[in-house]
């Protein structure tokens, strides 16, 4: 498959919920190796966009999703060229039965939670998946359950898991939640690196804290609709940034990352 094809190609997209239109995005395409932030506040549509991309729900009649061209991925495919992780899903694997770091990581083989009898996993798919936990630094959890984990911990192995496939690119749902300071500029750090070996990121969020350096494109949404797309010094203003929070917010940058504070 070419690389000319867009990571994301949405077109005519609405979705609906109880009779309200919760996403419409007319067009919205990200180029491959483009890393983007999607920034908006609680209730702007970012995590309908996530579940849209990741297939767990579907737009109305005549909207056109294509992931790297393609408008109909089966869930084996899509993992080979995004992987994606939110928060959620961690939830799902911190629950019982426990499952085993290296087993979790494997698993997403057969896009399954742990591995099953019936299931014939092959020492290839164990190497990348222990290459992909090293990758993130998160080697050294094999043996543990996921349950055990902290926060942090557990983030870094489900980027593992979607890893340990080699995609192209990375959907991050809302990827510092929960983390304290010093995790999060660990992880974030961590994904500098991803970045580096060249996998595209695509960083859904509300905080511009966690926009790294190597994103140079930012879409912003409101009320479900695309406010505002462009290059990052052009939108992480303090102007930009009080219309999309309705606060008065203060934009201030350190070295190449930004910060906000409430400006009182
Ligand atoms: N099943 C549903 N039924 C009704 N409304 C819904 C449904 N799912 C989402 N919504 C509404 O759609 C809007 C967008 O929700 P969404 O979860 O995408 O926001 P978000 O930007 O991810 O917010 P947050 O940052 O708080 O996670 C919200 O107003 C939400 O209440």
């Amino acid at each position: 498959m070419a690389d000319e094809h867009p990571l994301l190609a949405l077109a005519g997209v609405r979705v609906m919920a109880d009779e309200a239109c919760i996403l419409d995005l007319p067009v919205l395409s990200i180029a491959a190796g483009e890393n983007t932030a999607i920034l908006g506040a609680n209730g702007s549509g970012k995590s309908t966009l996530v579940k849209l991309i990741a297939r767990e729900l579907y737009p109305a009649w005549g909207a056109d999703v294509r992931i790297f061209g393609q408008d109909s991925w089966n869930v084996f495919e899509l993992r080979r060229h995004l992987g994606i992780v939110s928060s959620t899903m961690q939830l799902d694997f911190d629950a019982e039965p426990p499952l085993e770091v290296l087993d979790c990581v494997v698993s997403g083989f057969f896009a399954s939670r742990g591995l099953w009898a019936h299931q014939h996993y092959t020492q290839d798919m164990i190497d990348a998946s222990r290459a992909a936990l090293a990758e993130v630094a998160a080697d050294h959890l094999i043996g543990r359950s996921i349950a055990s984990l902290s926060t942090g911990e557990a983030r870094r192995v489900l980027i593992a898991r979607a890893l340990a496939h080699r995609p192209r690119a990375l959907l991050l749902d809302e990827p510092c939640a929960g983390l304290d300071p010093a995790a999060r500029h660990h992880f974030l750090d961590m994904l500098r690196g991803i970045a580096a070996g060249g996998t595209t990121l695509v960083l859904v969020t509300h905080h511009i804290e966690e926009i790294l350096p190597e994103i140079d494109r930012i879409v912003m949404l409101r009320g479900g609709r695309i406010a505002r797309d462009g290059a990052k010094a052009e939108l992480l203003t303090s102007d930009a940034l009080s219309a999309l929070f309705d606060l008065p917010i203060a934009v201030r940058t350190h070295g190449a990352w930004y910060r906000a504070d409430i400006d009182h």
